[in-house]
């Protein structure tokens, strides 16, 4: 018998209620019988709000609440954007759907200067991640960089009263808010290599329920799962989160290959190790790992060491 009601784990801001909202939409558009709830928590990430996220440490801190609510019975599934899942699961659930990748490139915004090219050599630059300062004080070491948390209307509105000269944040959350013309300029992935998982939304649901399984199964992107996948293997073989300068894209040739391109640097931008590697879609884990490990080899490994994180350890196997 088909499930009737549906009840949906999402946190409270306004881009993780649209990206819950867009699945509610596609679930109803596929089977308009059933009732569909939202239920809206707050995480312990939207509590710090004011730390820094690279200080607040620890894994999860936007979908732990959603998770307990997925193994209470509280909800059904839970709605994440993909760069804020850990790469390891609590025991009893599962992330089987990624929707459609949405521009997964990091944008410039600026209400005085065109580009980053543009800006005074001292400009106040804001962003809330390590990956975005590492690679721009790299090409800029003169930029100071400047924290920058918030919901996406908060850190335009830090913008509009002039705290920064510019800001740097994800193309995808200024686009789905309906912000998409400010932005000045994206930035491609050469400029800026994008989070792992950024601009894709997943859903996380209890393991083996079928019921479920049938509502949100054909919401999956198959493309994009297997970048998403590829993307994480690396993470999670440099054993990355919040606290290191990690970027990590795949795209798929026209051929169906998988090209992807990761970076490990120093959060001062005084060193930032790149390498890319390209195979069969079909070993996108395994592209993910090389990749790593080739990183790793290269330098990448004193970077996490010195961040106080332990990256050489064995492979997980999986
Ligand atoms: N770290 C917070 C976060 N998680 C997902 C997005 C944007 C949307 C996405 O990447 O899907 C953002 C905001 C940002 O980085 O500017």
């Amino acid at each position: 018998m088909p499930k009737t009601e549906l009840k949906i784990a999402t946190r409270k801001s306004p881009l993780a209620v649209w990206q819950t909202e867009e699945v509610a939409r596609r679930v109803k558009a596929l089977f308009p019988d059933v009732q569909i709830t939202l239920v809206k928590m707050t995480t312990q990430g939207d509590v710090m709000l004011d730390t820094p996220l690279a200080k607040v440490g620890g894994k999860g801190l936007f979908v732990k609440e959603l998770e307990t609510a997925l193994m209470d019975g509280t909800a059904d599934i839970a709605v994440h954007s993909m760069k804020d899942v850990p790469m390891e699961l609590p025991e009893g659930l599962e992330l089987p759907v990624v929707l459609d990748r949405e521009d997964p490139h990091d944008a410039f915004v600026s209400n005085q200067y065109s580009c980053l090219e543009d800006l005074p050599e001292n400009a106040r630059v804001g962003t809330s991640s390590l990956r975005r300062q590492s690679q721009l004080r790299a090409r800029f070491p003169g930029f100071q960089v400047l924290d920058l948390r918030g919901n996406v209307n908060t850190r335009l509105s830090k913008l509009d009263n002039g705290v920064y000269d510019a800001i740097l944040l994800a193309s995808a959350g200024l686009k789905r808010l309906g912000f998409g013309e400010r932005i000045t300029r994206v930035l491609d992935a050469d400029e800026s290599l994008p989070a792992i998982g950024q601009g894709a939304i997943g859903i996380e649901c209890r393991a083996n329920d079928p019921e479920v399984m049938e509502l949100i199964s054909p919401l999956n992107d198959p493309d994009t799962l297997v970048r998403v996948t590829a993307e994480r293997a690396f993470n999670a073989r440099l054993n990355g989160g919040c606290q290191v300068p990690i970027g990590g894209y795949a795209v798929l040739r026209e051929d169906g290959s998988l090209y992807m391109r990761g970076l490990v640097g120093e959060p001062d931008g005084s060193l930032v190790h790149r390498a890319s590697l390209e195979g069969p879609q079909e070993q996108a884990a395994e592209i993910g790992v090389a990749l790593a490990e080739q990183l790793l080899r290269e330098g990448a490994d004193r970077i996490l060491r010195d961040l106080g994180l332990n990256p050489v350890q064995p492979p997980s196997g999986d």
